[in-house]
């Protein structure tokens, strides 16, 4: 797995969303990489969270990377607004993106972000090889290992046969996991070759957020080194 590196992405879902800069500010000291924003739009998932207005209020105090996780149903309808609010990666979700999603990554990458798909637990993970192994690929596939919608769920540890297959076939792919994620789940995702991984109520919950995100972080580096 040489090649891809680990990076910790702290969910602000579970953050204090009136404090959100400060928030931000405090997980990128504890040693964040990315910042997690899960965009929800109430129809895709449940779940009705934030937008590009929030995405470019926190852009004014940060240059940090947002990696935005679209759990949204027109996901094409945020390319621009998103672009314009200064998000750095942009995960579609591919249960909503059987029909457009080479129109989807072309317009990410014009407007200078990092595609991404993400999938359901549901998905079979061979609905994302196409778009990962396209001419103009995504460059990250997000492994949800819970269902989208809610942050503070159990993660499924199910969800790592996926991962694996995913590891095998693109070596040096940035695999995401999402979902459950903290000190007593990190070592089997890590293991299975995931390298980007989210964590909110497990960093956010913490009376020390700074090692939680320093265990993920050695969890992931170890297991590079074993493969
Ligand atoms: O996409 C998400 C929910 O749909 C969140 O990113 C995810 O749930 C993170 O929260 P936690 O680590 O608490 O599970
Ligand atoms: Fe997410």
């Amino acid at each position: 797995m040489a090649g891809v590196k680990a990076t910790i992405a702290p969910s602000m879902l579970s953050s204090d969303f009136a404090n959100l800069a400060s928030e931000a500010e405090r997980m990128l000291e504890f040693g964040a990489d990315w910042l997690h924003m899960d965009i929800m739009d109430g129809h895709f998932v449940p779940n009705l969270t934030i937008g590009a207005p929030v995405i470019q209020s926190l852009r004014k105090h940060t240059n940090a990377y947002l990696d935005c996780h679209l759990m949204v149903t027109n996901p094409l309808d945020y390319i621009e607004p998103l672009a314009k609010a200064g998000a750095s990666g942009f995960t579609f979700h591919v249960e909503v993106s059987q029909e457009n999603w080479q129109e989807l990554v072309q317009k990410i990458k014009a407007k200078g972000m990092k595609p991404g798909v993400a999938l359901r637990p549901g998905t079979p993970i061979e609905q994302v090889f196409p778009l990962v192994e396209a001419e103009a690929p995504v460059e990250l596939v997000l492994v949800m290992t819970v269902e989208p919608g809610f942050g503070g769920q159990k993660f499924m540890p199910e969800m790592m046969d996926k991962v694996r297959v995913l590891r095998e076939k693109y070596p040096s792919l940035d695999i995401e996991v999402d979902g459950g994620l903290g000190p007593t789940t990190i070592d089997v995702a890590a293991s299975a070759g995931a390298n980007c991984i989210v964590a909110g109520s497990s960093v956010f919950g913490a009376p020390s957020p700074q090692d939680v995100i320093s265990i993920l972080r050695k969890s992931v580096e170890g297991a590079q080194c074993k493969s």
